[in-house]
């Protein structure tokens, strides 16, 4: 599945082991989008996006807030004067779920 694939889906409630992502299948859809790493023990990927101006991450964490409360898929967030880090893990299933590929798919094609 490409990147345009991933973001042309929408969220789907994904709970419980059952619906992890195997490592194999983690690094296949980690090549599709540039930038993102794994963070916590391969249980979340983060991405750090970084801005000109405070205005610029501010309409950024919203676009993100706004697609997120529509998927239904809520990332942490850290953000600073010029930068916001973008982290997706998947609560109810205790680690990476295709829901968090999908929303950082989302977040790239918000800023294609
Ligand atoms: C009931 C509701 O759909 C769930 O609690 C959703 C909300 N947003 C979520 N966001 C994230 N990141 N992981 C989840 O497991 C999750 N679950």
């Amino acid at each position: 599945m490409n990147r345009n694939d991933l973001a042309n889906q929408h969220c789907q409630p994904r709970k419980g082991k059952e619906n992890a992502i195997a490592p194999d299948q983690v690094q296949e859809l980690l090549a599709q989008l540039p930038g993102w790493e794994l963070a916590n023990d391969g249980k979340a990927i983060v991405k750090d996006f970084r801005f000109d101006d405070f205005h610029r991450t501010l309409g950024f964490i919203n676009a993100v807030g706004f697609m997120a409360n529509r998927e239904d898929h809520h990332p942490d967030l850290e953000a600073g004067y010029g930068h916001c880090q973008v982290l997706w893990s998947t609560h109810d299933v205790g680690g990476l779920s295709l829901n968090d590929f999908v929303c950082a798919a989302r977040v790239e094609a918000l800023l294609a």
